[in-house]
């Protein structure tokens, strides 16, 4: 009898073919939607697959026989790593595979902050563009040149390095939990501190994982050790920064602009006030959102719950 799982997010036919091999597949792309549904066939599944959904206790006692939980992202900020180990779960995540479209998603926030792209669309969109061309205030600032600061020197803060080292020539400071010896060797990254990095970097990019040690990282004290100039990127996760005290820093034009990717809740409710910045550029948490990247994210979360559910090691263990 093959092992039955969970799949909880929207996924391609051609990867839940992939688990349907050696799987029994229970799938809920909107789980919300059938909770109760899913919540029975999580009773009996052994392994799951998705991302975003908190297994907290309440959760897992609703799937006595789980194996592993499989995340198709590389953020794990919803599952409780300490209480999966003590009930004997593995889980795994989706490292590497999005560095990439991550890093050039990052540049994008970076370029468009900068370069005031979104609100140069809308004053072209909207008929602002006349005879008297623009104005010097609509100016930017540049991007090639300065120096950039990654706070989370990992697979995506090297990434992210490379293209603004080659692609840039940026200088790079970062600043870890431990030194990054490979991106300093390969694009001249130069390890600070903290105070250091946020005094010193025309951008400040934030890429660290959502832990309790990162929650509200970048907060009041950090935004006013920034440069007034500097763009603030977040690709991280939105309670990694105090939304509050960034809404605060950019009203008292303690920082130039931002970009950003993530947000303390999402979706963000349509009245935060970043929402009504023309300095600020947003995305809907769409980091690692191509087909192309999607795709293999979602294959190593399937390849990763196959063998979880067999027995067989992880590709991409988280622990
Ligand atoms: N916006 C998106 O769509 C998107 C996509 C992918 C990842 N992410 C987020 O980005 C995070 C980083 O991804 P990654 O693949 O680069 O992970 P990674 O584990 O390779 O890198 C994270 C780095 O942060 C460092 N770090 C952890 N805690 C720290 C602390 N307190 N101070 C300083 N450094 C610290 C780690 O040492 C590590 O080098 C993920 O955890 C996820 O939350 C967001
Ligand atoms: O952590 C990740 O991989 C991204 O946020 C996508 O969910």
């Amino acid at each position: 009898m093959k092992p039955k799982v969970v799949v909880y997010k929207r996924m391609s036919e051609k990867v839940l073919d992939y688990i349907r091999e050696s799987c029994e597949v229970h799938y809920f792309p909107g789980y919300k939607e059938e909770y109760e549904a899913f919540l029975a066939a999580l009773k009996e599944a052994e392994g799951v697959l998705g991302s975003g959904l908190k297994f907290d206790e309440v959760l897992l006692d609703q799937a006595p026989k789980l194996k592993v939980i499989c995340n198709t992202s590389v953020g794990y900020d919803n599952l409780n790593i300490p209480l999966l180990k003590e009930r004997g779960i593995l889980a795994s995540n989706t490292p590497g595979v999005l560095n990439d479209t991550v890093a050039d998603t990052i540049m994008a926030l970076m370029l468009a902050a900068a370069r005031r792209i979104t609100e140069l669309d809308q004053f072209v969109k909207t008929g602002g563009w006349s005879e008297n061309g623009f104005s010097q205030q609509q100016f930017g600032i540049d991007v090639h040149h300065k120096t950039l600061g990654i706070i989370g020197m990992g697979g995506i803060g090297a990434t992210l390095a490379k293209r603004a080292h080659f692609g840039f020539d940026m200088n790079i400071l970062y600043h870890n939990r431990s030194r990054n010896k490979a991106a300093e060797t390969a694009y001249h990254a130069a390890y600070c501190t903290m105070d250091e990095l946020l005094a010193k970097s025309d951008f400040v990019c934030v890429l660290t994982p959502l832990t309790s040690q990162t929650e509200k990282l970048i907060g009041k004290r950090e935004f006013e050790k920034m440069k007034q100039t500097a763009v603030f990127v977040n690709a991280a996760r939105g309670k990694v920064v105090d939304e509050k005290a960034l809404i605060e820093a950019l009203q008292a034009n303690e920082v130039l602009a931002a970009g950003l990717d993530v947000f303390e809740k999402e979706p963000t409710d349509r009245s935060n006030p970043l929402l009504k910045m023309p300095n600020v550029v947003t995305l809907p948490h769409i980091g690692s959102a191509t087909a192309e990247t999607r795709m293999k994210m979602a294959q190593l979360g399937a390849e990763n719950l196959t063998a979880g559910v067999h027995g067989k090691k992880l590709l991409t263990p988280i622990y």
